[in-house]
């Protein structure tokens, strides 16, 4: 049972895995929502999660990953081959324009002021909002149109949905009579009524002015129509649907009694058809997977954090270190509250820190949904140019949840700033005028960036409003990225700042050169763009054969094409990206189980559609292993012969575009080939306006990638020089990429160079005793209140029920 209370100072509740925290600094007289504190443990319990965490707990807890969901992607999967080549399994597929996950959530930015420059212009009028003009889509010919601008995946396929209308016509709505001009009669209290309780919908309510008869169930009116007319037994005549009767005046004869018979006949097959395309679509949605990756069965600390969110309406912060899984929940989260509230999508807003955390989760930047620009300006500024803003007003009065990804780059003074203009924009009282929030993020990786050279950073957490704002902090703490719970716990320390010196030994060892037997070389982590762009230049360089350019499609409502090229330039796809033969990329987006954004792999050759089908169906002649005995020259002079052949088979010659085709090296040593045909990324605002949307080959250069951009990614095999880090919370973040220590090469290793935010251990050890982390033969069975102990808790099903039912 929670109840109506006023918050208790410091108090801390864990439930099994994960805790949750009542912020100690509210203001007295704050009154919201928040759950009884009675009979529960306090700091000791979050020694024991993080101890399960860093250490025993990463291996003991059970696979979350089934095995069955490989089965639900195989479905999708287009691959139609799979061979055995030289030892390595091999699969080919081919990934069609236009699909596309919102897989790609995780990753991150290159962040500085620049990112919000654009924001200051996102709200002005659009002109022709509308869908995407059929130029602005891509290039290639060779898409398969159905649906043309549909992804598999539910968020894309909702926001698609709601580009056709529903957001459109619900804003236009909205945006002509202001809420707050609205005078609305004082109603009962029902949000804390048990079900049972509630009054029937149809009851007469008290100030209605409603007749009684409006309570009733409407009367079907009938019409009597000559088809519908009751025969002398009682029997209907012989039902025809009519056709769809057009209004014109001289169409006497398209009324359904004036009409042939075998015109109603033709009218009937012609109904039949249209049906059945209609049911062919709807079946195509159902029967399709929503996403190309199959979806992760979430542990119980994640599925807790989506009860509290979808059905309890919480709002909720939760955090955890690298790898807990924080974005495949809040991918999760998304992909519910979405379907939750899919009548109305502008209810729900998605948006990140950055361009690239918002690209990733194909939301907005905060800056951008709250119309401030750069919000600079005093919240009372703010509030005003928000106010004359009428899009950017709506925005904030439709809203109901707030989600907000990757909030440790975000700025304190802004979170203050944000929730007096919602209170004030919506004139609601309530902590961010009664909006739910959704927050997530690890404030010990990157740092919000500071508004001048001299002020320090000021986090989120250190905003006045931050502790009334948010009910419920949970901290995950199953780490999933990284398996071997050593390496998890040395990557621990460092997040920590705390390292011991056996830690540091094992670093030091990691300064090895990483060999995998194969021609793919670790990604090296750089600070510095410059440094990136240098790394693969050089590289690109050394390689022969011909440069293939690969030009991004942009479109989207803004016409503006430098505003909008201005906001694609956090997308993680360039707008134009060169590549050969040869050359070593990272997948951006997510395709399925193994190919996932940050999958790496090698250049094989550029090829159109149809000779990728003769490949794929003739793998082992074009790897010269088809024929026994045959000479490798002549076999490749017949392929060459064979894919010309091909390409004038139909008496012309093709004209469609060359893709990419990447031979991917999974992390069980196998291959998997892909055509790498465009995807696209979007910047979509709540209403479902596509403000900007790029469409571009899913692929980068990878030999060399920002921290950055690697900032939410899962990398297989990394390379990072500490000696050039230089940001609080860098060297975590790079190192903490790396799934394993076979995959980590560190050089430079000082355990100096790990720096950790002062405010940020202060900001965590509210929620937990750190040096249980460091030391976990810290006492975790102390006394709480109730005299229970963490132990009896964790072991203690009742107990846990218990606090699942009341706390949340
Ligand atoms: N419930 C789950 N079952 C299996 N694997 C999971 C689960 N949740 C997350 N993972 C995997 O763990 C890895 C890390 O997940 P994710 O990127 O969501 O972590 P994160 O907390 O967002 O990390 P970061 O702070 O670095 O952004 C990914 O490879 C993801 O697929
Ligand atoms: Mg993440």
């Amino acid at each position: 049972m929670y109840s109506v209370t006023t918050y208790r100072l410091g108090t801390t509740v864990l439930i099994k895995h994960f805790k949750l925290v009542v912020p100690s600094k509210a203001p007295t007289g704050l009154r919201f929502s928040t759950f009884s504190v009675s009979n529960v443990p306090t700091r000791a319990m979050f020694r024991k999660a993080v101890q399960d965490h860093s250490g025993k707990g990463a291996v003991s807890a059970k696979p979350l990953y089934p095995n069955n969901h490989k089965l639900n992607a195989s479905n999708f999967s287009t691959t139609k081959q799979h061979s055995t080549v030289a030892g390595a399994k091999r699969k080919i597929e081919m990934a069609s324009a236009g699909q596309s996950a919102l897989g790609s959530l995780h990753d991150a930015v290159y962040f500085d002021e620049n990112d919000f420059d654009d924001d200051d212009d996102l709200d002005f009028e659009i002109l022709k909002p509308g869908p995407l003009s059929q130029d602005s889509l891509p290039a290639s010919t060779e898409t398969p149109s159905l649906p043309s601008q549909t992804n598999y995946n539910a968020n894309n396929f909702t926001s698609n949905t709601r580009m056709s209308g529903t957001g459109y016509s619900q804003n236009s709505r909205t945006q002509n009579v202001s809420q707050s001009d609205i005078k609305y009669p004082e109603l009962p209290e029902m949000d804390d009524m048990p079900q049972e309780q509630l009054p029937p919908s149809s009851m007469p309510i008290p100030w209605s002015s409603s007749p009684p008869s409006h309570y009733q169930p409407p009367q079907p009116k009938r019409r009597k129509l000559p088809w519908g007319q009751q025969g002398q037994d009682g029997s209907r005549s012989n039902p025809i649907t009519p056709a769809p009767i057009k209004r014109s005046s001289s169409s006497k004869a398209e009324m359904p009694w004036n009409k042939t018979a075998s015109t109603v006949k033709d009218e009937q097959k012609e109904l039949r058809k249209i049906n059945k395309k209609r049911q062919t679509a709807a079946d195509y949605h159902l029967t399709k997977p929503q996403s190309r990756v199959a979806s992760l069965f979430l542990s119980e600390e994640q599925k807790a954090v989506l009860d509290a969110v979808v059905d309890r309406q919480k709002s909720i912060f939760f955090t955890g270190s690298a790898g807990t899984g924080k974005s495949v929940l809040m991918r999760e989260i998304i992909k519910k509250l979405r379907d939750k509230y899919r009548r109305e999508p502008d209810r729900v807003a998605v948006t990140a820190s950055t361009g690239l955390a918002a690209c990733h989760i194909e939301g907005v930047t905060l800056h951008s949904f709250a119309g401030i620009g750069l919000g600079k300006e005093p919240a009372a500024e703010l509030f005003k140019k928000v106010r004359k803003n009428q899009k950017a007003r709506n925005r904030w009065l439709r809203t109901k949840v707030l989600i907000i990804d990757e909030v440790s780059m975000v700025d304190g003074d802004l979170f203050d700033k944000l929730e007096e203009i919602a209170r004030r924009i919506r004139n609601n009282g309530r902590p961010f005028g009664g909006i739910q929030l959704v927050v997530t993020g690890d404030f010990f990786q990157l740092p919000p960036v500071p508004d001048t050279s001299a002020r320090d950073a000021k986090f989120a957490f250190d905003a006045a409003t931050w502790n009334t704002s948010i009910q419920h902090t949970i901290l995950l703490t199953h780490v999933f990225r990284q398996k071997d719970p050593v390496f998890a716990e040395m990557l621990n320390q460092m997040r920590l700042g705390r390292i011991t010196p056996q830690t540091t030994e094992a670093f030091k060892k990691l300064s090895r050169p990483l060999d995998f037997h194969d021609d793919l070389d670790a990604t090296e982590l750089f600070p510095t763009r410059a440094e990136v762009e240098n790394a693969n230049g050089l590289r690109m360089s050394r390689l022969s054969g011909e440069v293939m350019t690969f030009h991004a499609q942009d479109s989207g409502t803004i016409q503006d094409v430098q505003m909008r090229d201005r906001l694609l330039a956090n997308c993680m796809a360039p707008p134009v990206i060169h590549l050969k033969k040869g050359a070593q990329v990272m997948l951006i987006k997510n395709m399925e189980d193994n190919l996932v954004n940050g999958s790496l792999g090698k250049i094989v050759a550029f090829m159109d559609e149809t000779t990728f089908d003769y490949y794929r169906n003739n793998e082992d002649e074009f790897t010269g292993d088809g024929k026994e005995g045959s000479d490798d020259d002549d076999a490749a002079a017949r392929n060459r012969k064979k894919i010309r052949a091909l390409a004038h088979k139909d008496g012309g010659i093709s004209t469609s575009r060359k893709w990419p085709l990447v031979c991917f090296t999974q992390q069980d040593g196998t291959e998997r080939h892909l055509l790498c045909q465009p995807e696209t990324w979007k910047i979509e605002l709540p209403n479902g306006e596509i403000q900007a949307q790029r469409s571009q080959v899913p692929l980068i250069l990878a030999w060399a990638l920002s921290i950055h951009k690697a900032q939410g990614q899962t990398l297989p095999r990394v390379k990072v020089d500490l000696g050039r880090v230089f940001e609080k919370g860098q060297a975590y973040v790079a190192l903490s990429r790396a799934t394993s220590q076979d995959g980590l090469q560190v050089t430079g290793f000082d355990p100096r160079k790990v720096m950790v935010h002062p405010k940020v251990i202060d900001f965590y050890s509210k929620l937990a005793d750190i040096n249980s982390v460091v030391n976990p033969s810290g006492n975790t069975k102390k006394e709480v209140n109730g005299g229970r102990t963490v132990n009896e808790y964790d072991d203690n099903d009742e107990l846990y029920n218990e606090y699942i039912a009341g706390l949340l």
